[in-house]
């Protein structure tokens, strides 16, 4: 089985689907690393350099690259992927999208860095706590639509809920 980790910047996804993919025994990979790795560019890099269009293309073909190439792994994706290019669609068709949904206060203060420090582009202009919870407020709203096509949501989790679903 395919799953998909989706869900909004800090949300976990990276964290959890490693775990995840630990615990019950599948091959696992990060959107955004697969990116930096085959292109040899940071995320930051590629948007900064190519603009968003470039990297949401980028973050389509590596997504059907590894459809193509895997028949069970975890995947944990960018906070915009299922949002662009259709790619909420294929995910459904090719696995099991899981849609990772905690509090946004609680996602933005993970996410928070202050002097300049956050590597994420979506929120390189933050100065403040409440700088990142309302740029999170609007991506939540925008992209809501997208992340409830998912095939479940999960907004309390632990090691064991993957489990659960499978
Ligand atoms: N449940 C959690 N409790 C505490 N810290 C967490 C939790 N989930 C994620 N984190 C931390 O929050 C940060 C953002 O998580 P990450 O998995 O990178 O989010 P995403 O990939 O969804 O953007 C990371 O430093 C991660 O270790
Ligand atoms: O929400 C977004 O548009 C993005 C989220 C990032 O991934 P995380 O959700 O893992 O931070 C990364 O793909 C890129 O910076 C764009
Ligand atoms: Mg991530």
């Amino acid at each position: 089985m395919r799953y998909f980790l989706l869900g909004l910047p800090g949300s976990g996804k990276s964290y959890w689907g490693k775990l995840w993919a630990e615990n019950i025994k599948v091959l696992y990979f990060d959107l955004d690393e697969v990116i930096e790795t085959n292109e040899g560019f940071s995320i930051n890099e590629i948007f900064q350099n190519e603009g968003e269009e470039h990297f949401r293309n980028l973050e389509t073909f590596y997504l059907n690259k590894l459809i193509d190439n895997y028949e069970g792994f975890i995947l944990s994706t960018g906070g915009g992927t299922p949002c662009f290019n259709n790619n909420i669609k294929l995910m459904n068709e090719e696995g099991v999208s899981i849609f990772l949904n905690p509090p946004i206060k609680e996602t933005a203060k993970r996410i928070w860095k202050p002097n300049g420090g956050n590597k994420r582009p979506m929120f390189s202009e933050c100065n403040s706590l409440n700088d990142v919870e309302l740029i999170l407020n609007r991506l939540y709203k925008k992209r809501l639509p997208f992340y409830q096509e998912a095939n479940k949501e999960l907004n309390k989790w632990d090691e064991n809920s993957l489990k659960g679903l499978k």
